[in-house]
């Protein structure tokens, strides 16, 4: 699914937070969305999920301006499981969609071997750790094939074992069922390892936009490049 964002704005209590005059994420595509603390991510990920309302603008869906909800799909940093066992997490948006039992049953068992979830299928959801929680919800985010994936910071205080796991799953996905992955991370090093476009918001504002492997190491804009840098420091 591709996404076109025209003259967009929010505000709070008066404040410009973000201010996007065009913005296009190619469908199919893996796309990271950085920038330092309060640029305007998450708020711009939040308007493309329907979930806050634009103070003035647009966003197209594959040229709709209607949110395809059953067609997309969000993981946050902290994701709200429901208070029942793995499995009927991972199969709640199935049944919600009419796949018949069986259907189900084999989705969630791929994805819990995908996942290395299969020992905690029977587990309560909130007898989960961090990371497993972040793996559930996951796997219930792309057990239906969306068309479009949204992402803020899905492996923030994730191993790297685990964080390798999820950002291989994603890959996959997009290659295997083309679903459109937008992901916000702190993590530069694994919008290179994940990413193919990349956009750098700061203040609000779109600053560089472009393929995530040449702008993550040559970014052509100074400020870009200041911000990339900083990481060299950490
Ligand atoms: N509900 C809200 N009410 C008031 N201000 C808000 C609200 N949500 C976000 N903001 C402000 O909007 C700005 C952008 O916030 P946003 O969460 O989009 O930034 P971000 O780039 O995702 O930051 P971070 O990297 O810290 O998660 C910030 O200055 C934030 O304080």
């Amino acid at each position: 699914m591709k996404l076109k964002v025209r003259q967009l704005k929010k505000s709070y209590d008066g404040k410009v937070v973000l201010d996007l005059e065009q913005v296009e994420i190619q469908g199919h595509k893996r796309t990271a969305i950085i920038g330092p603390n309060g640029a305007g991510k998450s708020t711009l990920l939040n308007l493309i999920a329907g979930l806050e309302e634009p103070s003035a603008g647009r966003i197209f869906y594959d040229g709709k301006e209607e949110i395809p909800w059953r067609d997309m799909t969000q993981v946050f940093q902290k994701p709200y499981l429901l208070s029942s066992t793995v499995e009927n997490n991972i199969a709640y948006p199935l049944k919600l969609r009419g796949w018949d039992r069986e259907r189900i049953e084999a989705r969630v068992l791929q994805l819990c071997e995908e996942l290395n979830l299969l020992d905690l299928r029977k587990k309560k959801a909130w007898k989960l750790s961090g990371g497993e929680t972040q793996k559930v919800a996951l796997a219930r985010a792309l057990s239906f094939y969306p068309d479009l994936l949204l992402l803020d910071e899905p492996t923030a205080n994730i191993d790297p074992a685990t964080t390798a796991e999820i950002e291989q799953m994603l890959t996959k996905i997009n290659e295997v069922s083309g679903t459109t992955i937008v992901l916000i991370t702190h993590n530069l090093a694994q919008a290179r390892r994940v990413c193919e476009r990349c956009l750098f918001l700061k203040d609000g504002l779109l600053v560089e936009e472009g393929d995530a492997q040449q702008m993550l190491r040559m970014p052509q804009n100074p400020v870009t490049r200041r911000f990339i840098e900083g990481e060299l420091l950490i």
